[in-house]
């Protein structure tokens, strides 16, 4: 599993600078889609040297006594709790504080491992700066600078260094899709899963060997197998199961990263919030296959009902390329619609596409719309090629390919869905621009 990296410190010491120059993807792919809110609190490292998830722990406040404060950091210590690794920010320019001191204890006592960064160190001598934050007791201070980037890279590799290279991801025992369950709490994660279960033979269930690994269970259904990772930290109470412990975000995370296809579900008796658009934006930066379940159908009226699909139309129109269904878990209602969209999108997700269609396709679609000319250069894009799967990734082979713009990708995407009929998946297209041959000459 991909180690996650927590960020943690008192407020205004820099940790969404550190966030966002962690996580910022590098083709801005995948950030740009409208409908999704900048103020993630989670997302892939895109730094360093091995494959890592991040989360920052926002305004963390550890001694409020209730409140929303207080509610932030209870996910704040769960997430903490969970953490493979912490990076504790301080300030450079404010030195040593007693809140700093406050952390640190807790942070110590939750038996984790902690690097210490010294933030906003730009211009300062890094003996000098560091030498008070020893007090902390959380070893070597790291003096960097997110908004300037020093240092971060060499702060990443420490961190990551005592985890093992990422074993093959692809290499499961399990048959059939690995499906994960998501969403914000109480939307109504572990009804679906105990309806999926409760009608259907349960083949397997693993108990994890340690709290890091995700629980799984197999199961069938007419003929077909399929396995569940479990988000909601599930146990076996008789025939049902039941959740162990409320909504953690960075099990979510996990759950989407070890599965093939993502139900996302929300709650047609509440309003599409940020936070499902959050976890929306991190299925569709892991790449995931997607099926969209709206659940709780049956509490609601015809004018709600009206209101909800234009408020999912509006808040998660970037996950246009998944299946929406409208369910009931708790009654049963359109559970088969949900497994039969996880088929179709774990199909479309594996698909093999053979490299004289893949340029045929491109041909026709370069044919129909070209790509704008930029200054002097005219993008040509000349074959492509299959580059992997869950997502499908295309490669397409060119010159000047570096000048397309991002409008002309997406269309290139929607163009090869539709070709291939790929249905509930996304798909990403790389570049790569042919050396000119006569570019040393000279
Ligand atoms: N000089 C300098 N300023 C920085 C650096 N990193 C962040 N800042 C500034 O510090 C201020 C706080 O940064 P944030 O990233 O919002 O801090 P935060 O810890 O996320 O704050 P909360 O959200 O309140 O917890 C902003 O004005 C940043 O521009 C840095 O490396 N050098
Ligand atoms: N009316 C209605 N209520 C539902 C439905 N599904 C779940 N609920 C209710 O919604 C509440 C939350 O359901 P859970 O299955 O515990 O939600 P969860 O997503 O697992 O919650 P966390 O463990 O907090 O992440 C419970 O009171 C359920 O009875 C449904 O289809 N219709």
């Amino acid at each position: 599993m991909k180690p996650t990296l927590v960020i943690v410190g008192r407020p205004n010491v820099g940790k969404s600078t550190l966030f966002n120059r962690l996580t910022r993807s590098r083709d801005a792919l995948v950030a740009d889609q409208p409908g999704l809110t900048r103020d993630r609190h989670y997302g892939h490292g895109r730094l360093g040297r091995k494959p890592h998830l991040i989360v920052d722990t926002g305004g963390f406040e550890p001694q409020a006594k209730e409140g929303i404060v207080h509610e932030m950091a209870r996910q704040a210590e769960a997430a903490i709790a969970e953490a493979d690794m912490l990076l504790f920010v301080v300030d450079a320019r404010a030195g040593l504080t007693p809140q700093d001191l406050v952390i640190a204890d807790l942070l110590r006592r939750s038996g984790r491992p902690v690097l210490l960064a010294v933030n906003k160190g730009e211009g300062m001598d890094r003996a000098v700066v560091s030498a008070e934050f020893y007090e902390l007791g959380c070893g070597t201070p790291c003096v960097i600078s997110s908004a300037h980037g020093d240092g971060v890279r060499e702060l990443v590799d420490l961190a990551l260094d005592s985890f093992p290279d990422e074993a093959d991801a692809g290499d499961h025992a399990t048959e059939g899709p690995r499906v994960a369950i998501a969403g914000r709490p109480n939307v109504g994660k572990s009804t679906l899963v105990n309806t999926l279960l409760g009608e259907e033979r349960v083949i397997a269930f693993d108990m994890p060997g340690t709290t890091r690994d995700a629980i799984e269970i197999s199961f069938e259904r007419n003929g077909k197998a399929y396995t569940l990772i479990d988000t909601a930290g599930l146990r076996r109470k008789g025939r049902v199961f039941e959740a162990i412990e409320k909504f953690s975000v960075i099990k979510t995370l996990q759950a989407v990263e070890e599965a093939n296809v993502v139900v996302l579900m929300v709650d047609a008796s509440q309003d599409i919030s940020d936070q499902d658009a959050h976890i929306a934006g991190f299925c569709m930066d892991a790449g995931r296959a997607l099926v969209v379940a709206v659940n709780k159908w049956d509490a609601i009226d015809t004018y709600r009902r009206e209101r909800v699909k234009e408020s999912i139309e509006q808040r998660l129109n970037f996950l246009g390329f998944a299946h929406v269904h409208y369910i009931s878990a708790i009654k049963g209602q359109g559970i088969a619609g949900v497994l039969s969209s996880v088929d179709k999108a774990y199909a479309a997700a594996m698909a093999k596409m053979a490299t004289p269609k893949l340029t045929r396709v491109l041909i026709s679609a370069v044919e129909k719309q070209t790509p704008p000319r930029h200054g002097l250069f005219r993008p040509k894009l000349r074959y492509a090629h299959q580059g992997g799967s869950n997502p499908p990734i295309i490669v397409v082979h060119g010159n000047a390919l570096e000048h397309i713009p991002t409008s002309y990708t997406r269309y290139l995407e929607r163009y090869f869905l539709e070709a291939f009929k790929l249905q509930g998946t996304p798909l990403r297209i790389q570049y790569k621009t042919s050396k000119n041959p006569f570019a040393d000459e000279r």
